[in-house]
């Protein structure tokens, strides 16, 4: 990051703009807003009347617009970032709803307050111009499988029941959710499934590499079940699917066997074709929207997790951490998930899941913030010492994000910015 840029942040960013990290996704937009509970009378009083209405805006509805929604079930209360202590406030829409977004934001007075927003996602390269002209921000962008991780080492450590499993994986009629302790990840095999899926290795907190990806991930459940249901929105399609039994649609090891293909293990009840009875005109008369619901999401799911456990073989790796906003609402992938890990690899595989599944990546932009600008800031000092043989600079630029990196301080002590 450059000088400028930097200094930038120091002088708008940390105090006069909330603290937001956004993950402008494929399908969904994430926005993580920390909101301090720790403000002084003395900063409240001084607080720009902007910042507060925004702040009371967010943290009193859970509905904005036509597509916004707060995840009030996730809220993170009592977290300390940066020496500061306040909730954490997880809020979605729909990223086809950008304009509107970027409407309201401005009908908020974002405009005003001249500022960086930390973005993530395709969409932070995708809308960069768009919220430069229309809100007159600019976005600090970070990569979204860097945020992703950060995103989700920094919720595991505050939150003790962030991950779990399923117990029982073997039988789905009675897995059940359990804690699972994360307090020792490293290696594990991480899925994210958005609207597409990213595979990667993790080895250790700044150690990782994408091993692979697939295009057939949520955005193609959701495209597909419109299609073949009409149904209208992702919470519909996982209540059809809910419904729907999928081996009306899939045809089984059974309907080609007759019973189990016991030489390799294949049991009757496996599916052998993910749709594979939908070109006989009679069955395709006989499936509802529900059935058709459900056969769409076990092959996806299916998929994800025959490639997931490839890549953990591969790696040699016995965790498989599955995120992403798929898993929404959607109990019925992941014990499909689980049940997968477990018996294609005879039980020395896990599927573990975290509770804040498709924010991670707005998280991990979120915290970000201080670490960019401490590379610009060394940036500088190095820069500094270089030209002008001096370290007063460093030291000056070192005290002045010491006393400005808080949410909503109104310390000026800035005097080289
Ligand atoms: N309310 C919702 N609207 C649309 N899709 C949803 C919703 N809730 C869950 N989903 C599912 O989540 C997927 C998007 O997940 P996520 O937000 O993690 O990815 P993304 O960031 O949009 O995509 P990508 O990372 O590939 O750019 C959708 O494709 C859909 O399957
Ligand atoms: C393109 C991204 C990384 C955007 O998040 C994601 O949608 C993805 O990983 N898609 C799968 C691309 C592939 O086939 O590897």
């Amino acid at each position: 990051m450059h000088l400028e840029a930097a200094l930038e942040l120091l002088r708008t960013g940390d105090f006069s703009m909330p603290w937001f990290g956004m993950d402008i996704g494929g399908t969904l937009t994430k926005l993580v807003y920390f909101e301090p509970k720790d403000i002084t009378p003395d900063e409240q009083d001084q607080e720009a009347e902007i910042l507060r209405n925004i702040r009371r805006y967010l943290t009193k509805n859970s509905a904005y617009g036509k597509t916004g929604h707060r995840d009030t079930h996730l809220q993170m209360d009592n977290v300390e970032i940066r020496k500061r202590r306040g909730s954490l406030h997880f809020i979605r829409f729909q990223t086809t709803d950008m304009s509107n977004f970027l409407l309201l934001a401005k009908q908020k007075g974002m405009a005003e307050l001249v500022t960086t927003v930390c973005a993530t996602g395709g969409g932070a390269f995708k809308f960069e111009n768009e919220f430069r002209q229309q809100v007159n921000m600019k976005l600090a962008k970070f990569d979204e499988l860097d945020t992703l991780i950060k995103g989700i080492l920094f919720a595991e450590v505050q939150n003790p029941t962030e991950c779990y499993f399923y117990e029982n994986a073997r039988d789905i009629m009675k897995s059940e959710k359990r804690a699972f302790d994360f307090s020792k990840p490293y290696p594990f095999i991480l899925v994210n499934v958005g609207s597409g899926v990213s595979i990667l290795a993790v080895y250790g907190p700044d150690n990782y590499k994408r091993v692979s990806g697939t295009s057939l991930g949520g955005g193609t459940f959701l495209g597909l079940c419109c299609l073949l249901t009409g149904c209208n929105s992702f919470e519909e399609a996982i209540q059809l699917a809910t419904k729907g039994d999928n081996r009306k649609v899939d045809k089984l090891v059974r309907d080609i066997y007759g019973g189990d293909y016991d030489r390799f293990g294949l049991t009757g009840d496996l599916v052998a074709s993910s749709f594979g009875q939908m070109h006989i005109k009679d069955k395709r008369s006989s499936v509802s929207r529900e059935d058709l619901a459900n056969a769409t999401l076990v092959t996806i799911t299916n998929n994800i997790g025959s490639i997931a456990r490839m890549c953990a073989l591969n790696e040699k790796m016995d965790k498989v951490v599955f995120v992403g906003n798929f898993l929404r609402v959607n109990p019925i992938s992941m014990k499909l998930l689980a049940y997968a890990m477990e018996f294609w690899s005879n039980g020395t595989l896990k599927a573990l899941f975290l509770e804040h599944e498709g924010y991670f990546g707005a998280l991990g932009c979120l915290l970000q913030f201080n670490g960019e600008i401490a590379a610009a800031l060394n940036e500088t000092a190095e820069t500094s010492q270089q030209t002008q043989k001096s370290e007063t600079t460093a030291d000056t630029f070192s005290n002045t994000i010491n006393s400005t990196t808080s949410p909503h301080s109104n310390n000026t002590n800035n005097s080289d910015s």
